[in-house]
């Protein structure tokens, strides 16, 4: 059996973490795990002491403590044994880190750098599907018809969390919690770091450089899926 891959990608709120993720677990065939659906899908279908606690910090808009939300990921890692896959927004933080650390041994870690004047851009033109967290940017992947979730066809909307002062704070936030992190992956040899303003720009590096860790089950192309 082809030895399986393990791979975390970061970077700061709108840096197209999302969209890149679903290109690499389309082209490599990697299982692909958002850290922010699996607890918003916990919240939303586990009525349990755990979802409620989940829920209370989801609704602030807060961290999950490390305890908490490390109790519930590595679990949901086990039942993807025999998978390699990509996580994103996991680990966040340095304990987090440490805590997967010390079950698998990551061959990669993504980190995406996006000049802040680009996110603010990005994130002015970003709309959403609530229900289902899908993402659009009117520019970018626009939705068919203007307005309207490709899918479902319910309205989009625009998140107060989107706009530029509550994005710089997110932006300073994320800049504090992932620096140990980043810092303890390079210190490990296995960072890589990506630079730039357009995602399908950085997108073809990223791909070669891939491509040479991986087998590619499907082919160069990508779409580029809202989901
Ligand atoms: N690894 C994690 N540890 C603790 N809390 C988390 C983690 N991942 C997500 N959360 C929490 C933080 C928020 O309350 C909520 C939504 O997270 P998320 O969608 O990542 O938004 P965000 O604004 O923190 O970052 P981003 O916009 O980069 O995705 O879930
Ligand atoms: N204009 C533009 N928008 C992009 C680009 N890459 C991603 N986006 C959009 O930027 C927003 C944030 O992307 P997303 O992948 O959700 O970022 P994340 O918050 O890091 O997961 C979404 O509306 C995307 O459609 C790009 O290169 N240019």
């Amino acid at each position: 059996m082809a030895k399986l891959f393990r791979a975390v990608i970061m970077g700061p709120p709108g840096s197209g973490k999302g969209t890149i993720s679903k290109r690499i677990a389309h082209n490599f065939g990697l299982q692909y795990l958002s850290c922010a659906h699996f607890l918003q899908e916990l919240v939303a279908t586990n009525k349990t002491e755990a979802g409620v606690l989940v829920k209370s910090y989801i609704d602030k808009r807060m961290l999950v403590p490390d305890q908490v939300v490390t109790k519930l990921m590595l679990p949901r890692l086990e039942q993807l044994s025999g998978h390699s896959w990509l996580l994103e927004g996991f680990p966040r933080t340095l304990g987090q880190a440490q805590a997967l650390n010390e079950l698998y041994q990551l061959d990669m870690v993504i980190s995406l750098n996006v000049p802040f004047e680009t996110l603010r851009e990005r994130m002015s033109d970003k709309w959403i599907h609530p229900a289902s967290g899908r993402v659009y940017n009117m520019t970018f992947n626009p939705p068919r018809v203007k307005g309207k979730d490709d899918i479902t066809g319910e309205p989009l909307v625009q998140s107060e969390i989107d706009k530029p002062e509550a994005l710089m704070a997110r932006l300073r936030h994320y800049k504090d919690v992932a620096k140990p992190v980043l810092d303890l992956y390079k210190s490990q040899g296995i960072l890589h770091s990506f630079s730039g303003t357009d995602t399908d720009r950085i997108w073809p590096y990223m791909n070669s450089i891939l491509s040479a860790k991986l087998p590619t089950p499907n082919s160069e192309s990508h779409s580029t899926p809202t989901s």
